[in-house]
């Protein structure tokens, strides 16, 4: 579950907006804009975008493109505050990669970082549609190989010609990035930082954490501090943060950032580092963003109210009789006749519990799989692929699914469990409705729950979220077999927990041999 973040403990504070934030670029004033009208589209670009489907580009995406692309660009940083699915990564991928399309020599020069492997993914494909078109090459830092093949991927190794003897004394072996744009998660990227000779970030350009509020609280090794640290600049030639030997790598193609003039930022090393931060729920705490070392920011954002939800979005609630919830859902999912949905429920435990109980109902002929952070990477991943290509119609998760997650074909999200603050609500909503479409948010919620949901809502300017009804009488045909499926599951659940104690016995004796 996510933790609740201390700014909105402390919303009733009111903590004071940035100067910055004051005066956004408004997103909703921009139209979408057909990619033959884009201005300075590199015609390679275009045409990979063509042939991944992509014929205009969504508002946020115009919106940034004309902040960054011509003269004077990307002179400051950009932060960017628009719902979910309303396309924040190619709006960052798409000027990144045009930039560096010019590059001439291969080296790391964007790093992406996300908070979880699944989103990293979905990221790097989308870099994977358009880098290649102008020869740019993308990795992965994610723990999904072993750390040695992920090396292998990003590491380039010079080709040694036969018959030559090299005496690694007298002519070290130069090391170089295999990758333009790398796409990481914290940890595996501080592993490459601390051990992977020849890894460095010193030629870097353009740092982007998507996730932004959710990064911001992901501590993990101070990964953000290093990454800083690893990119900024003093006079006397730095870059001290990779102290192997071996990573000096580029010998003179090293990357100076020499402290001078940038049309209107005296004083700031240059080329400087570009950060581009993006958020559905974009903190504006004056702390957490001060974590970033932004440099003269702009904020972009959609309309005036802080938390938007898609605009196709409906948003229902449905009434449940305590203790019958589970044939409200198990009613609902019968009356969706099979369209793809999400629920949502508030910790590990109870998704595993109720995607069995759901099993347990029989068949019901529709397929349930769970989604939770507990499960092997593995059988996320198998999960995810059923679900984007239909095989699955309902996936029971956790809050693991709740960020960023982009399966087509969602048509609704249902809390099962209430969401504690409004951006979980608007997290999880966002699954649906995106890019455009359609989608319904149902909330299962008992009689004394209505009030807290009506104020939770009113943070994001809902006022209206109708009541949805399923026929009474099919919960009431549900419920002989719900009397059954309980006591299976009570079986099931003894059964589980006999075996975990079981393990960890087994696992606290082998620890004492
Ligand atoms: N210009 C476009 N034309 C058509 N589809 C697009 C376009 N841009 C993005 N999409 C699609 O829109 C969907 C949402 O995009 P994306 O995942 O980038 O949204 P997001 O704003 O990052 O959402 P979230 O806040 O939930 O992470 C994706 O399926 C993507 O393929």
């Amino acid at each position: 579950m996510e933790v609740e973040p201390k700014e909105q403990k402390t919303s009733r504070k009111k903590v004071a907006v940035l100067p910055w934030m004051r005066n956004p670029v408004d997103v909703s004033s921009f139209n979408k804009c057909p990619l033959t009208q884009l201005p300075f589209l590199h015609p390679r670009l275009e045409e990979a975008l063509c042939n991944g489907g992509i014929e205009s580009l969504f508002p946020v995406q115009v919106a940034v493109w004309q902040e960054t692309m011509g003269p004077g660009s990307f002179e400051r940083d950009i932060c960017v505050n628009s719902p979910t699915g309303s396309g924040k990564t190619l709006a960052y991928a798409l000027p990144i990669v045009q930039i560096l399309s010019t590059r001439a020599v291969k080296c790391l020069r964007a790093l992406v970082v996300l908070p979880t492997r699944d989103l990293a993914l979905q990221v790097r494909d989308v870099f994977a549609t358009i880098a290649p078109a102008v020869g740019l090459s993308v990795g992965l830092a994610v723990g999904q190989s072993s750390i040695s093949d992920e090396i292998s991927m990003l590491i380039e190794r010079p080709k040694l010609e036969a018959g030559i003897c090299y005496d690694p004394e007298s002519r070290p072996v130069e090391l170089q990035s295999a990758v333009d744009i790398l796409v990481a998660t914290p940890g595996r990227l501080m592993d490459h930082i601390t051990n992977t000779k020849g890894f460095t970030l010193e030629h870097l350009r353009f740092l982007v954490v998507d996730e932004t509020d959710r990064l911001l609280r992901e501590a993990y090794q101070s990964w953000l501090p290093t990454v800083l640290q690893c990119t900024s600049s003093s006079v006397d030639g730095l870059f001290a943060c990779n102290s192997n030997p071996l990573s000096f790598g580029f010998g003179s193609l090293k990357t100076t950032r020499r402290v001078g003039v940038e049309r209107g930022f005296k004083n700031k090393p240059y080329p400087r580092l570009v950060k581009m931060v993006l958020s559905a729920t974009l903190t504006q705490d004056p702390s957490k963003l001060a974590q970033l070392d932004l440099h003269h920011p702009l904020f972009l954002t959609t309309g005036k109210i802080r938390y938007q939800l898609p605009e196709h979005l409906e948003s229902f609630k449905l009434i449940c009789e305590p203790k019958l919830k589970p044939l409200y859902l198990v009613s609902l999912l019968q009356s969706l006749q099979g369209e793809q949905c999400i629920v949502f429920t508030s910790s590990v435990e109870s998704t595993h519990r109720l995607c069995t109980l759901i099993k347990f109902f029989g068949d019901l002929g529709i397929k349930v799989k769970e989604y939770s952070g507990h499960q092997h990477q593995s059988v996320r991943s198998k999960t995810l692929r059923g679900f984007r290509e239909g095989v699955i119609q309902v996936v029971v998760s956790s809050d693991a699914m709740t960020r960023g997650m982009d399966v087509k074909g969602v048509r609704n999200v249902i809390n099962y469990d209430k969401p504690p603050y409004i951006k979980t609500y608007i997290h999880r909503a966002g699954r649906t409705a995106r890019a455009g479409n359609h989608g319904r948010c149902f909330t299962l919620l008992h009689e004394d729950e209505v009030k807290q949901f009506k104020k939770l809502l009113k943070k994001a300017d809902i006022d209206s979220c109708p009541t949805y009804t399923v026929p009474s009488d099919s919960v009431q045909s549900l419920r002989s077999t719900y009397d059954e499926a309980l006591e299976k599951l009570k079986e099931s659940v003894e059964v589980e927990t006999f075996k975990k104690q079981k393990a960890g016995i087994k696992s606290s004796i082998k620890r004492k041999r």
